[in-house]
């Protein structure tokens, strides 16, 4: 399998962020051969404060098509967060298992949703649970999903990890390590890592590169730490761009726009 090993971008060094710099489009970007695009589930409800926003989860869908119909072979996981955290009220008096079971079942709700626009627009897929839901799609199965990519099939992988305290970050970066994934895509609500949270501080600056290190010692929060700590022990660089951006995967996997990535030093 091709690793990337040369993406490049014009502002090189984590220690000068530029909130300004668009990446410089590589080559080497055009090998990733199978990716895994983490979708943020906030993403997908649009300017609505809840839920499913039907013109956003349509135009993403027509992104993956695109990016499918180039031969690229897609994984998906999706974030609850537009379903789950309209819940955390009821949740308070849960315990976090529960709480966390519930999270879960949201992002069985996204997948399923993504997977019907998908396919109405002539996508094949399959969703697979990380928690065995027989009726409802397919149970977890590494040797499965492989073929089905290898048919041109979309793999969305749902309910997380199947394992409270966890979070679809670290879910998408265990199924990108399982997957022998070349690269995960973190699509989601900002279009890079910033030195601090661009929603709370507009005057925080972007960072087109960083190491995982860097990302574990400055405690930046875009994505919890498990899921950056697997993808530093299997290699698997991390692009984070945003998903309100019209047409951002396919131009991210050109090598081209904006974007955070997160590797080891080259
Ligand atoms: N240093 C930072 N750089 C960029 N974003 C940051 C940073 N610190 C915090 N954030 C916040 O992290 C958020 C993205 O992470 P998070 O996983 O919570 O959201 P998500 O991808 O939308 O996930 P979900 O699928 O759960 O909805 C951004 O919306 C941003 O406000
Ligand atoms: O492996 C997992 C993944 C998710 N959860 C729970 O689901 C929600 C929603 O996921 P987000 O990643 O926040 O979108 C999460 O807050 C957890 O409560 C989980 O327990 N295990």
């Amino acid at each position: 399998m091709t690793k990337p090993e040369t993406l490049t971008t014009s502002a090189p060094s984590a220690d000068d962020p530029d909130g300004d710099v668009a990446c410089v489009p590589d080559p080497a970007a055009r090998s990733f051969r199978r990716v895994l695009v983490k979708l943020s589930g906030e993403g997908l409800m649009g300017d609505q404060g809840y839920g499913i926003d039907l013109e956003t989860v349509g135009r993403v869908a027509r992104e993956i098509k695109e990016v499918n119909d180039t031969g690229v072979e897609l994984c998906l996981v999706i974030g609850g967060g537009n379903i789950f955290r309209g819940m955390a009220q009821a949740a308070k008096g849960m315990d976090r298992t529960s709480a966390d079971y519930m999270g879960m079942l949201a992002t069985v709700m996204n997948a399923l949703a993504v997977q019907n626009f998908l396919e109405a627009i002539g996508v094949p897929t399959r969703v697979q649970s990380a928690i065995p839901m027989d009726t409802v799609c397919e149970p977890f199965n590494r040797r499965q999903a492989v073929q089905h990519l290898d048919m041109g099939r979309v793999v969305i992988f749902a309910a997380g990890t199947g394992n409270p305290f966890f979070t679809t970050d670290t879910a998408a970066a265990l199924r990108a390590v399982e997957m022998n994934c070349d690269a995960l895509l973190k699509a989601t609500q900002v279009d890079g890592v910033y030195d601090s949270d661009p929603k709370t501080n507009p005057g925080a600056k972007r960072y087109a590169t960083l190491t995982y290190g860097e990302m574990l010692r400055q405690d930046l929060r875009v994505m919890d730490t498990s899921a950056i700590a697997l993808a530093r022990d299997n290699g698997i660089p991390i692009l984070v761009f945003s998903l309100g951006e019209a047409g951002a995967l396919g131009t991210v996997l050109r090598g081209a726009g904006r974007y955070t990535i997160i590797r080891e030093e080259t």
